[in-house]
């Protein structure tokens, strides 16, 4: 007798008929076992539909916002290294392709900044002939005054001189070949996947990895030949890389440049030797490290059990020039237990990204002040994190003046200590001033501290009766 009660099944309706012929009859069998197949498929979808609405209804759902850069994605990789590793160990080689992406900008960058010194020099010294030249002088009737700096009007972006030799030309012949390598890399990493995955994606940094189209994988095969050609590009650079990184007057040019080299950049161009060993894995710090600007929406579930039983987390990362209006508002502000506001302290002296006529410290505290005033989050947690703690001392050391930037800091102290609590006291302030009956609830981070983790899910839950 077969399994399959035609009468129960949705698809197929009544008895089988009584003069069926043998074919009739197994193409009605084959009907039949089709028709149950997909009943099951369907069947199996509702329920892990059921699972997963109840495991997101339990779950806690937190919500990452900052401005690009500010290490949202960078707290979400710490989540990934304590509670699903094998996501980042999936995820290596593209990871190894954004770490050679982050060090192959870094040196365009440089050769940039050195092709525009030896520019301003050229022209500076082509003025200084001409201005002492007698010939022109006697000629416009006018006599040049002696001039001190080289003749550049004000002291001029650049007051230093270099000294500039074929050496640097000859570099910057060399490495020429890294401007394609720059867009191969960026080409792999996001173009061609980009339009179809830009919105909400699920546990992956690479909305590609998770794609299981034949015409997606058959682009991945294809790229994957690409890459192997341009990183054997990139392994030829190497020694002329590490003859530019290590030159006095490029070192000279660099450090009075703005901004400055950004530090993850830094410790990989110091690593070279251990990037380009055509062994190469990412080590997970390397990872932690690694910039990608996130593109639209992620979501990243959890299942974490710290001995209490098992809790899902959910995070949502918010990539990209967020903005208070912008994307992630529709979608989650009925839905959210806490918000984790990030605040790099480092930025003080520089200009936003998103608006260049503002300063990112004050874009931080103008979203900040719209996240305390909007109605529609008055239930929802908050919780801000000051972060870069760290590059904010490196940069202090270096000299550099906070009040020189923020004017109502006036004379008090350039430390850390100092210039933490001063901006702790502000954010509360505005806090406060909103009306908000929430708790103020502050931590000094630096997003690369695995540590971050832990003091994210402590603050989550101190308050966890209300979620
Ligand atoms: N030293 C240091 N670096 C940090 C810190 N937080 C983030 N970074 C680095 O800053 C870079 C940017 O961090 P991301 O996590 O990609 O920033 P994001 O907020 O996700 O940026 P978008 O995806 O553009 O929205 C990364 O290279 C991080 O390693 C920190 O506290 N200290
Ligand atoms: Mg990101």
């Amino acid at each position: 007798m077969s399994s399959t009660i035609p009468s129960l099944n949705p698809f197929i309706h009544g008895s089988p008929p009584k003069d069926e012929s043998p074919l009739e009859r197994a193409r009605r069998k084959q009907e039949e076992a089709q028709a149950k197949a997909i009943s099951d498929a369907i069947d199996k979808q509702i329920e892990q539909d059921r699972i997963a609405l109840k495991t997101h209804k339990r779950a806690i759902k937190v919500l990452l916002l900052g401005q690009s850069g500010s290490g949202k994605s960078t707290i979400v990789k710490n989540f990934q290294l304590r509670y699903a590793h094998s996501a980042l160990v999936r995820e290596q080689s593209s990871w190894k392709i954004a770490i050679y992406l982050n060090l192959v900008r870094s040196v365009t960058m440089i050769l940039d900044i050195v092709d525009e010194a030896m520019k301003e020099q050229h022209d500076r010294l082509t003025d200084q002939r001409r201005s002492t030249s007698p010939s022109r002088s006697y000629q416009n009737g006018i006599a040049s005054p002696p001039s001190d700096n080289l003749g550049l009007p004000g002291g001029g972006a650049r007051d230093s001189v270099f000294d500039f030799s074929e050496k640097h030309k000859l570099l910057q012949l060399r490495l020429q070949p890294l401007t394609r390598v720059q867009s191969d890399l960026e080409r792999h990493l996001s173009s061609a996947f980009q339009p179809e995955y830009v919105g909400r994606t699920v546990n992956t940094a690479f909305p590609c990895l998770a794609a299981e189209s034949p015409k997606l994988s058959r682009h991945h095969t294809k790229f994957s030949e690409e890459i192997h050609d341009t990183t054997e590009i990139l392994y030829s650079c190497v020694s002329d890389i590490k003859q530019l990184c290590a030159d006095d007057i490029v070192q000279q040019v660099l450090k009075g440049t703005k901004p400055p080299l950004e530090r993850f950049s830094r410790s990989f161009m110091e690593d070279i030797d251990r990037l380009m060993s055509r062994d190469y894995k990412p080590s997970d710090e390397d990872i932690v490290k690694a910039r990608v600007r996130t593109t639209g929406v992620q979501e990243h579930h959890f299942r974490i059990n710290r001995g209490q039983g098992d809790e899902d987390w959910i995070l949502h990362d918010v990539g990209g020039s967020w903005a208070p209006q912008s994307t992630w508002r529709p979608y989650y502000f009925d839905d959210i237990d806490s918000i984790i506001f990030l605040a790099p302290m480092d930025c003080f002296d520089q200009r936003s990204e998103e608006n260049p006529t503002v300063n990112r410290l004050e874009n931080t505290i103008i979203s900040w002040k719209h996240i305390c005033n909007c109605k529609l989050l008055t239930n929802v947690q908050l919780i801000l994190l000051l972060t870069k703690v760290d590059l904010l001392k490196e940069k202090l050391e270096s000299g550099v003046r906070f009040d020189k930037y923020v004017l109502s800091y006036g004379g008090r102290a350039n430390d850390v200590l100092s210039i933490t609590s001063y901006l702790r006291r502000h954010f509360k302030t505005i806090l406060q001033k909103s009306g908000s009956q929430r708790v103020f609830h502050c931590y000094l981070t630096s997003a690369i501290d695995t540590n971050v983790v832990h003091t994210i899910q402590s603050a989550v839950l101190r308050d966890a009766k209300t979620l």
